[in-house]
């Protein structure tokens, strides 16, 4: 029988019979809420910000908003089984947890502590090339859990055809390159504190360990930081790209690769025709470019266009099971959850992570059960209504 996740919130109300309550909200919002208060003003801006007028953070809730749920009935969902296939991997539910660079800037326990979460959920971890932590620190608290490696795919060849071997012999299986954010996007909430935390030398571990970055320096690291933290900058991330160039990275890695920020169903039929194995529709959660389309508006057409030749996974806005729930029905194999998780990070560690993903997925598992389904497999447009406003 399959794990039914929606037994958390049993869990937590037999606990209150012994007087415990949850440490954390297991409303997102009130989480969200919660995070501001006790961030610093640097990373809670860092993390909640995004590009210029925050339009299109708005944007991708909006979009999932104004699509409702159409449940159906007598369908006996008294078993489910959330579980998917997503890249030839059995996951137990269609969700991983996003790349987010930086986490140290909430918690000292950083990405070690998300690996552990996510190992102890099940749940696929997609660790940053921008982590706090060299990668194989992470993967060594990734246990036997899947290793999923993501890549800022920058100017210096070397050091990218470095990154992919150190990953692949850390054990990553799947390569996530982030094609949208070949600069930083323009995002005023981290300006009006000059606040970046890669200026501190925070998000430069993988490249601060690395023999190709640390080649290309006059002096070691320790001796001359600036001027480290000065070449990261310089190189992180490669503008001129241009869709022949994957043929790089196909040469370079034998597993699935999949690209993160596509948005144009156009875009996604040049990923598939450059052998690619999947892509995230995702804006980068609106921290790159203000007043483009709603992640959730861009899905269903992507999906269309590629649907039977890629894994379509989708991020941006994922707050809640029903937001799950409702990106599948626009075509989603699976989501990435982003700053939710951070947030659980920052207030309470690893647990708070663990606390994160099971109300999310307790949620999704009553959302899909609620709604007449027993598997992710049976949802489709048709369990959606599209409200007007
Ligand atoms: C603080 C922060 C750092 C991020 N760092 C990365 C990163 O290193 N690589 C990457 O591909 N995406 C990064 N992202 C984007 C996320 O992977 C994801 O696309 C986004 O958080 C989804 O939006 P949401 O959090 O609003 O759901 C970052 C997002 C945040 C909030
Ligand atoms: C100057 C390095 C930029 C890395 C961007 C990290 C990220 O994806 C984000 O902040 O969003």
């Amino acid at each position: 029988m399959a794990k039914h996740w929606a037994d958390f919130q049993y869990e937590i109300y037999l606990n209150g019979m012994s007087g415990a309550v949850p440490r954390l909200p297991t409303d997102p919002t009130r989480l969200e809420e919660m995070a501001e208060h006790r961030l610093g003003p640097g990373p809670l801006g860092y993390v909640a910000g995004s590009a210029g007028d925050g339009s299109t953070a708005r944007a991708n809730r909006a979009a999932l908003a104004r699509r409702r749920i159409v449940p159906r009935m007598l369908r006996n969902v008294q078993e489910r089984d959330l579980s998917v296939q997503v890249l030839g991997r059995a996951l137990p539910a269609p969700l991983a947890l996003a790349p987010v660079g930086t986490i140290s800037i909430v918690h000292p326990d950083a990405e070690p502590a998300v690996a552990r979460a996510a190992a102890a959920q099940g749940v696929p971890y997609v660790l940053s090339s921008a982590s706090s932590t060299p990668m194989e620190q992470v993967a060594a608290a990734m246990g036997d859990a899947e290793r999923w490696f993501q890549l800022y795919w920058g100017k210096d060849r070397e050091v990218t055809r470095s990154f992919l071997g150190r990953a692949k012999a850390a054990g990553f299986t799947v390569l996530v390159v982030t094609l949208d954010t070949p600069i930083l996007g323009y995002r005023p909430r981290d300006l009006d504190q000059a606040y970046l935390p890669f200026l501190n030398g925070v998000g430069t571990a993988n490249y601060f360990t690395d023999p190709a970055f640390r080649a290309g320096l006059a002096k070691p690291v320790h001796e001359d930081p600036k001027a480290a933290v000065l070449h990261f900058l310089g190189l992180f991330g490669d503008a001129s790209h241009t869709w022949p160039d994957l043929a790089f990275l196909r040469e370079h890695w034998d597993g699935p690769i999949v690209l993160k920020g596509v948005l144009h169903p156009a875009d996604a039929r040049l990923a598939a025709d450059a052998g690619m194995d999947g892509v995230v529709v995702s804006n980068h959660g609106g921290r790159q470019v203000a007043g483009s389309v709603a992640a959730a508006d861009a899905l269903p057409r992507v999906a269309a266009a590629v649907g039977d030749r890629l894994t379509v996974l989708f991020d941006s806005g994922v707050r809640t099971g029903a937001d799950v729930f409702k990106a599948l029905a626009l075509g989603a194999r699976a989501v990435l959850l982003g700053r939710p998780y951070v947030y659980g990070l920052g207030l309470d560690g690893q647990p708070g992570v663990e606390h994160v993903i099971r109300c999310l997925l307790a949620e999704f598992d009553l959302t899909l059960a609620l709604s007449g389904h027993a598997t992710p497999a049976t949802v489709t447009a048709d369990d959606l209504h599209e409200a007007s406003v």
